[in-house]
């Protein structure tokens, strides 16, 4: 089965191929929209050149919510949340799926993110999805008490998913903590480690990715 990684920059896609060489591994942009149109664009080429992906990961660096994602540490999601898309009211935030529209969560299967923790020793949990990187406490806060459990924001893998889904297919994030989520601190950034925790992952999550069937 071909798999298809997509990351936001060349760094990340770099770290993914040093520890997994057998996926293909795209850089698409930073974002939700770059990520589904990269993706979409992937996905439809290998399916028109009659050689179909039949999984598809989001990967890269991502920042993590504290104290369940320390910078170092790999996360594999459980859920994909677009934890930004909806609306303001007086009364909070609602989500687009509040008011009639959309998705704003695609979740992984149960046994292979199962099976990638075990392989990898990642922590498993809700994975958001911003537009907008959070800055403050009162932001982080804010997103982990709408979102329970939440390991991790990045900006890519809702956008990622929703490409894989509209052709099918299953999509899960992974994703090594380069920062905290929180008050801004360019100082705090550990980008170095997590490259290296996202070689090591997929250096442990590829004989899974590789052997997984989607018809188990
Ligand atoms: O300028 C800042 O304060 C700042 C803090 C963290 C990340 C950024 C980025 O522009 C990186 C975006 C890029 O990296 C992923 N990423 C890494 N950490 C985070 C985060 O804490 N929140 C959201 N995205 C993050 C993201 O997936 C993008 O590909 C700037």
């Amino acid at each position: 089965m071909r798999i298809l990684v997509v990351t936001a920059v060349p760094a990340e896609a770099e770290a993914v191929t040093a520890g997994a060489p057998g996926p293909d591994v795209i850089a698409a942009g930073v974002g939700p929209a770059a990520a589904a149109a990269a993706t979409a664009r992937e996905l439809t080429a290998a399916a028109l050149g009659g050689r179909p992906y039949g999984l598809v990961v989001s990967a890269g660096i991502g920042g993590g919510f504290a104290p369940a994602a320390p910078v170092g540490s790999l996360a594999v999601s459980d859920a994909i949340v677009a934890a930004d898309l909806g609306a303001e009211t007086p009364e909070g935030f609602v989500p687009v799926t509040d008011l009639g529209f959309g998705l704003v969560r695609h979740e992984p299967p149960a046994s292979l993110v199962r099976a990638l923790a075990a392989a990898t020793g990642a922590r498993t949990g809700p994975v958001l999805t911003v537009s907008t990187v959070t800055g403050s406490a009162a932001r982080a806060q804010e997103l982990a008490a709408r979102h329970p459990g939440a390991l991790i924001e990045a900006m890519e893998g809702f956008g990622v998913a929703e490409a894989a889904a509209a052709q099918g297919l299953a999509a899960v994030e992974i994703r090594a903590v380069s920062n905290p989520v929180g008050p801004r601190d360019r100082s705090a950034w550990r980008i170095g480690d997590a490259l290296k925790a996202l070689t090591d992952g997929f250096g442990k999550a590829a004989p899974v990715l590789e052997s997984w069937n989607p018809y188990d």
